[in-house]
């Protein structure tokens, strides 16, 4: 069989759904393409199918087994890009750095025109498709972008290494995926063009990629098992070649890439998917030589190809320069016993995500000392700042200083609540048994802290929250589920002594509030939107960050909670913002949506903060008043390498419609008679007896405290 009349298996799928592009039928019975915006004035004809039904998905038929096994598999969308460094994309297909492309996933997004075989993939560009609202998918509505990063990248890196990765949703894959995302193989960069696709309205400027394997003397893990050569389209170099013709027009070289016979890709050229031959078929395909047609790889950087030489990339292991709370350990592993990505989910380690597969990789952190702590800190500026409309009172004496920020409401002279900033004085962070000491004790603790589901739990695209978590006392579903607390009874001491810290915070920042609420003479806020009375509290939630680790926007306004929360910041310095949410008239005024489109100019995904306060090591801040809650989002980004925040509420017990789970954030909430006997005095930096102010030791023969600062 000559090149060109062997039929384009795995062609035949693509090219159906081309078939629907715009025809006119002329006397002789010949159809040919009619340019997008030609009437059609000879007689009626049928419509064309609609935009939907060309680019419609057709179902999967079915797939192959695959000659082999993928040697990097993904059940999760997330652990692929934490685990590889050749795609550390979270979002779109194509991972770049620089400008350099490293790895492209093809998923669901495949396009009408694109091809997959065991040795070539050809692709469209993703980007700047828009949701179609009658199909409720992407589609392409106008020209895509020339000078988008992965046009750029690609169209200027031909002859280069990439790694190509599939998902399941990918319909042109001709096998069937052992596993929901695979790693297919290195391919070069062979060609970047342009074509013209029907589109709703009428044709669009599409980029598309071709991609070759490097290795063609292998066969590939996701041909088809027991395939033939030829099934597998199996080519060598040399086998086939592809026509190029230089345009007339423009100059510009173009291979021959379809059956419609040569036209010129250069999309800035009038004639530009113009096509030279009339042809006897309606089909757009491609033509086989340019399916063939195979390219010896010659490395265009050495240097790249060496470091992503194995497609499983090194463990991680811990220099001797690093606490392993760096950046750099937060990222996922390939398991080298089931070569599946897992991201690293528990503070002190990786574990192997797939059922039966018992790989560990323990990382405890090492010891951060305090100075490194201490340098941070003091390094990192006090940038205080409240918006006009926040009213703001100091309270100081020997052992603290307390700034109230009272937020306002959406009415005038109506207040939501209030933040309180406490700093502590030195020698209650210094001295032994202060906060130095709890932050060191923190750190010795073996906490089951964890990432959890912040997404989507449990499924493909579900995604982690970036820093780690562990919950005391009454079980607290905070937007992420929480699921493993851990009674009272049974918490760390360093966990019970911030209870009490937390307490005497939390009291005090309720006296505070209402101390500068008084002072204020046009309050009107309604009786009992900020309480007067402090509501105790059975639950701490205890967070750790790495590195880069923050929270993003949210608010604790669970129907569960208590008006006051209460948090002790200890490591490395942060900083604490609290936005008015949308839509409210409180703070700046928000770009208002466009009368006529309804669009708003530069959305932004949270307003401008009204408040500011930046959590140092040792600060207490304390939240009061469920409105603020209502109002106001918050978000904390961390500055250093290594943090813990410790934050208590109140659960509403009487909330929780489950009688078991009522139970048990009864019993897990109660404070052991040990620690509900003792108070810590913030106003003299002691643990005292509550009944008797005697200052004692704290239970389990921890620190004593230091009344030095008795007064
Ligand atoms: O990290 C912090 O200090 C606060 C965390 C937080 O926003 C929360 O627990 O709701």
């Amino acid at each position: 069989m000559s090149p060109s009349s062997v039929p384009a298996s795995g062609q035949g799928l693509a090219s159906k759904l081309i078939q629907s592009r715009k025809r006119k039928n002329d006397d002789d019975g010949d159809d040919e393409y009619e340019p997008s915006g030609t009437p059609n004035t000879k007689r009626p004809r049928k419509d064309p199918p609609s935009h939907s039904e060309i680019e419609s998905k057709p179902k999967p038929g079915p797939r192959r087994e695959p000659h082999g096994q993928p040697l990097v598999w993904s059940e999760k969308r997330a652990s692929l890009a934490a685990a590889l460094p050749y795609y550390k994309s979270h979002q779109g297909s194509l991972y770049t750095s620089s400008l350099v492309p490293y790895g492209i996933l093809v998923d669901a997004q495949v396009g009408t025109r694109d091809h997959f075989s065991s040795q070539v993939i050809i692709t469209s560009l993703g980007g700047g498709r828009v949701i179609d609202n009658d199909t409720g998918k992407m589609e392409r509505d106008k020209d895509q972008k020339d000078d988008g990063v992965p046009v750029r990248a690609l169209s200027n890196n031909i002859g280069r290494r990439i790694v190509a990765i599939a998902g399941s949703g990918n319909w042109l894959i001709p096998v069937k995926m052992p596993h929901y995302y695979c790693v297919l193989d290195y391919f070069q960069i062979t060609d970047f063009w342009w074509e013209k696709i029907p589109a709703k309205v009428k044709e669009v400027q599409q980029a598309m990629v071709r991609l070759e394997k490097v290795d063609l003397a292998t066969r590939s893990w996701f041909a088809p098992k027991g395939a033939s050569r030829e099934e597998a389209r199996e080519f060598d170099v040399g086998e086939y070649a592809c026509k190029t013709i230089t345009c007339g027009t423009c100059n510009t070289p173009s291979k021959e890439k379809f059956n419609w016979g040569w036209a010129c890709l250069n999309k800035d050229c009038e004639k530009f998917f113009e096509f030279a031959l009339k042809t006897n078929t309606p089909l757009l395909e491609y033509n086989e030589n340019f399916l063939r047609e195979r390219t010896s790889y010659t490395p265009t950087n050495p240097e790249q190809d060496a470091r992503l030489d194995s497609l499983i990339p090194p463990l991680p292991e811990l220099d001797d320069t690093s606490l392993g709370c760096e950046e750099k350990y937060k990222g996922g592993i390939v398991c080298p016993r089931c070569h599946r990505c897992n991201n690293r989910v528990e503070w002190g380690g990786w574990v192997c995500e797939s059922p039966g597969c018992e790989f560990r990789l323990p990382m405890p952190l090492r010891m951060v000392p305090t100075e490194n702590i201490l340098k941070e800190n003091n390094k990192f500026k006090d940038s205080r700042y409240h918006h006009e409309t926040i009213r703001k009172q100091v309270f100081k004496n020997d052992h603290y200083e307390a700034a109230v920020y009272i937020l306002p409401g959406e009415h005038p002279n109506e207040y939501a609540g209030s933040v309180t900033d406490f700093k502590l004085n030195d020698k209650a962070i210094e001295r032994d048994g202060g906060i130095n000491d709890l932050y060191q004790r923190m750190q010795r603790e073996d906490m089951p802290l964890k990432r959890r589901a912040a997404k989507n739990a449990g499924q493909r695209i579900e995604e982690l929250t970036s820093h780690f978590s562990t919950n005391f006392g009454a079980p607290y579903k905070f937007g992420v589920v929480v699921k493993d607390s851990a009674g009272f009874h049974s918490a760390p001491k360093p966990v019970m002594e911030t209870l009490l810290r937390l307490t005497w915070a939390g009291q005090e920042a309720v006296r505070l509030t209402h101390e500068t609420l008084e002072g204020l003479k046009d309050n009107q806020t309604p009786e009992g939107v900020i309480p007067k009375e402090f509501e105790p509290f059975n639950e701490q939630l205890v967070l750790g960050y790495f590195e880069k680790s923050k929270i993003s926007a949210h608010d604790d306004g669970e129907k569960e909670l208590g008006p006051t929360v209460a948090s002790l910041s200890l490591g490395s310095p942060s900083m604490m913002k609290w936005m008015p949410k949308k839509g409210l008239k409180i703070g700046e005024p928000e770009n208002e949506p466009d009368k006529d489109t309804g669009k708003t100019k530069n959305p932004k995904k949270q307003r401008a903060p009204m408040l500011k306060i930046p959590l140092q090591h040792g600060r207490f801040m304390v939240m009061h008043g469920a409105a603020i809650q209502k109002y106001y989002n918050h978000s904390v980004d961390p500055a250093g390498i290594h943090r813990f925040a410790m934050t208590c509420r109140s659960i509403k017990k009487e909330t929780i419609p489950d009688a078991k789970q009522r139970e048990l954030a009864e019993v897990d909430g109660k404070i052991p008679d040990e620690w509900a006997a003792i108070q810590y005095n913030g106003n003299r930096d002691t643990f005292e007896l509550k009944e008797t102010g005697q200052i004692v030791s704290l239970p389990g023969g921890v620190v004593e405290s230091n009344d030095a600062g008795h007064d």
